[in-house]
């Protein structure tokens, strides 16, 4: 008999301190899976050498880091896809549709690019959401560090830490963009892209040609190691479209310009966002601006699309919206990317589409 009066019964006892332990083990377990977590990558709790640079709880994430860790993962990636091009073995294959009917095409280099772009951000960056183009295959986990050293090109422009919270932000990779002229082996329209938005704005880009080693960056009030070209032609503007994915796009810019517009049929939407800017590579054809009148994806427009606006330019819907880096993957409205020019002009000369039926 317990003091009191009170009988207590050891099942009863026992029922209460395995329920005591489950809410102590709750109360810890985010706790230990963050520090187990920083132990499996390889990293110091606290703060190593070499690790993630946010904490698995969330808290806050540097931009200028993401910016070095998105240049890395460019590159990285991009050794992968001249790897597989350079074999020659691409294990082409389909992964269906698109709206259009067109082949929705992935090969080895995609895959092999992706793995080591999403894991380099993942390891480096836990706790924040990453879309990338290709499946990522969780029981194929690599670990690969980031050794936490911020290139000085990025530290000249960008003095000092840009800390934002990590749920804010949205990554979106595209492991290797213009996979159909890759596979025809025209190397130049081949790009990595990086691109990190926060609260769905994009704020900064990074686009890497693999086959001729050059990297365009740029941060959203932060800084760049590109820059616009001086001039433009806004009357009779030369016009990059898609070369695989062009719908009734060059009706379209011919309708609004003129036939003296000159069309240049490309591939990928981060070559044709390098051709609107001074970009020293020889391989890189230039143009006034780039439109789209297809559906597309988000990976595939918004590195692009920070870059334009870190520089002063415009990627917008055709109808002029600017585009949210969150949510769904892709966008309905057409492409309209121009700098240094009149850009709500433009989309005010453009015609409707809906109404057109140049969709
Ligand atoms: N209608 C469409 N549907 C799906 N993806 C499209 C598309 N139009 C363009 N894209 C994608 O956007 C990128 C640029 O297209 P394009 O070279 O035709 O301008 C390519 O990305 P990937 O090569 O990364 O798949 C392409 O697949
Ligand atoms: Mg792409």
């Amino acid at each position: 008999m317990a003091p009191m009066g009170i009988r207590l019964s050891p099942l009863g006892v026992a029922v209460f301190c395995l329920l005591g332990l489950g809410v102590l083990y709750h109360l810890y377990s985010g706790f230990l899976a963050g520090r187990f977590s920083l132990f499996g990558l390889g990293g110091e709790p606290g703060g190593g050498a070499a690790g993630p640079a946010a904490s698995a709880d969330g808290g806050t994430v540097d931009l200028r880091e993401m910016l070095a860790v998105s240049v890395l993962a460019a590159v990285r990636g991009g050794e992968e896809v001249r790897r597989v091009r350079e074999s020659n073995v691409l294990h082409e294959k389909s992964k269906g549709k698109t709206r259009e009917g067109a082949d929705d095409k992935m090969t080895s280099g995609d895959v092999l690019s992706n793995r080591k772009m999403f894991y380099l951000l993942k390891t480096a960056f836990p706790s924040v959401q990453i879309n990338t183009e290709e499946h990522v295959d969780a029981s194929d986990q690599e670990v690969i560090l980031w050794d936490r050293k911020i290139p000085e090109d990025i530290l000249k422009e960008i003095a000092t830490p840009q800390e934002v919270p990590a749920e804010s932000v949205t990554v979106w990779i595209d492991p290797l963009d213009a996979t159909q002229e890759y596979t025809e082996d025209l190397r130049k329209y081949v790009t990595t892209m990086v691109c990190v938005a926060v609260n769905g704005k994009p704020v900064l880009g990074v686009i890497h040609k693999p086959f001729s080693e050059y990297t365009a960056w740029a941060m959203v009030d932060g800084g760049s190691n590109v820059k616009a070209r001086t001039s433009y032609n806004e009357k009779t503007p030369r016009i990059v479209v898609s070369r695989s994915h062009s719908g009734m796009v060059k009706q379209v810019a011919l309708q609004t310009f003129g036939n003296q517009t000159t069309i240049i049929p490309a591939g990928g939407a981060g070559y044709k966002v390098l051709a609107l800017l001074d970009v020293p590579d020889k391989s890189q054809e230039k143009a006034d601006l780039y439109i789209h009148v297809t559906y597309i994806k988000k990976w595939d427009i918004c590195a692009g699309n920070a870059i334009l606006k870190a520089l002063g330019g415009h990627m917008t819907t055709l109808s002029g919206e600017e585009i949210s880096y969150t949510g769904s993957d892709g966008i309905e409205g057409g492409l309209l990317a121009s700098i240094r020019m009149n850009h709500q002009a433009l989309v005010r000369k453009l015609p409707d589409l809906e109404k057109t039926g140049h969709k």
